[in-house]
């Protein structure tokens, strides 16, 4: 299937970087890179209502995922979608209250916990796979070098937010249910690493390019948990899709790991590693392995306030990575303050080098 199509893999920079290859310029992409921020984006939006009626609308996602190519010429696209839809294909009740961010109604009790059903998702997000689909189409019409990135939250970040049942600082509710009853908490993320292999397997055989697991509360763990909750369950995840897809590179963003890093990646099997705003970069590329990857980590909120300090935080991020595999990102998504001619600054910035 794979070999019909145009631009195969290799010649375009993100996925040559994903290889272990020192591309440069840097490929670039932002996290976040549709939002808010853009008023296409807003526009479309408004439209659709909903956040999940936008996440489960093919043509309305696929559109939100090509506005910044069109107006930045990224080399990467990633699939608009939430890392929560995978609990709601899995059945449990999302909605995204304005201004208050993702509710979900929580699930602590080992009945529920049960009741969920990880082979539902394959069926349930069905329209997210057509918006992969639908976007992998239209990159290779129009834009034959940018590279589709699909992904999905890793099964510690989800979990917290399922357990919880809403965004909070220190998620101590499933933090405690991990500690007090690691039988049922592993039952739920077992229910996890089933579901977003077979999630990020079929966004694959859609057309993503690469896959990214976006763990952003993996930091709240001790080591001991964190190797528990964040590195196994990673690593079974990576495991089963080499499986089934020898080559799809997988790029793995463990937020706030700290010297974990090290471990994570050595035992997760990632290609790439996206880094948080806090990492020292030179550190990080001594502590994993010259092939693997680095992604990141300018603050968003340099790309809010642009100017000389956007510049000098940009280059120093260049200097630090001129050499080895490494892709342009921020350490955490675009702020929706953010100015887009600051976005476009730094695309220009990043190109010449
Ligand atoms: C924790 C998390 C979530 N979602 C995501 C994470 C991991 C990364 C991170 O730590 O930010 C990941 C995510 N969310 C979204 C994407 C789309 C692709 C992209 O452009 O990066 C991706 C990759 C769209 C979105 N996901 C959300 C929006 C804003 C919703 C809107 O348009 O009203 C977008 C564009 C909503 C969302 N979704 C989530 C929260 C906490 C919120 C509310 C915060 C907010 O309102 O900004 C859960």
């Amino acid at each position: 299937m794979e070999s019909e199509r145009p631009a195969a893999g290799p010649s375009k920079p993100l996925l040559r970087a994903l290889g272990g290859e020192a591309v440069w310029p840097p490929p670039l992409w932002l996290m976040r890179q549709a939002g808010r921020y853009l008023p296409e984006y807003r526009e479309v939006r408004a439209q659709a209502g909903d956040f999940v009626t936008l996440c489960t609308t093919p043509e309305l996602a696929a559109e939100v995922t090509l506005q910044p190519i069109r107006r930045f010429g990224m080399d990467g696209a990633i699939l608009f979608s939430d890392i929560l839809m995978v609990p709601w294909a899995m059945g449990q009740p999302l909605h995204f209250a304005e201004g208050e961010g993702p509710q979900l109604q929580p699930v602590r009790e080992a009945g529920a916990i049960e009741a969920l059903d990880h082979n539902l998702v394959v069926q349930r997000a069905a329209p997210i796979f057509e918006t992969v689909r639908l976007v992998r189409a239209a990159l290779d019409a129009h834009a034959p070098r940018v590279a589709l990135i699909g992904f999905a939250g890793s099964p510690f970040t989800v979990a917290c937010y399922m357990v919880e049942g809403h965004g909070s600082r220190d998620f101590a509710i499933p933090r405690s249910l991990a500690l007090t009853d690691p039988m049922l908490f592993g039952k739920l993320i077992r229910q996890l690493v089933e579901a977003t292999t077979a999630y990020l397997l079929a966004q694959a055989e859609a057309g993503a390019e690469a896959l990214m697991l976006f763990d952003s509360w993996a930091g709240l763990l001790p080591p001991s948990q964190f190797r528990r909750w964040v590195i196994e369950p990673t690593g079974q995840i990576v495991r089963a899709i080499r499986k089934v897809n020898a080559s799809i590179p997988i790029i793995g963003f463990p937020r706030l790991a700290g010297p974990m890093l090290v471990e994570y990646a050595q035992r997760t099997g990632v290609q790439c590693l996206g880094l948080d705003t806090t990492m020292e970069l030179r550190w990080a590329a001594g502590a994993v392995a010259p092939s693997q990857a680095l992604q990141g980590n300018l603050d968003p909120l340099a790309l809010v306030g642009g100017g000389m300090a956007l510049e000098a935080e940009a280059r120093s991020i260049l200097g630090a990575m001129r050499g080895r595999p490494y892709i342009f990102n921020l350490g955490h998504g675009i702020e929706k303050v953010t100015p887009p001619e600051h976005v476009a600054a730094l695309v220009r910035l990043v190109r010449t080098g």
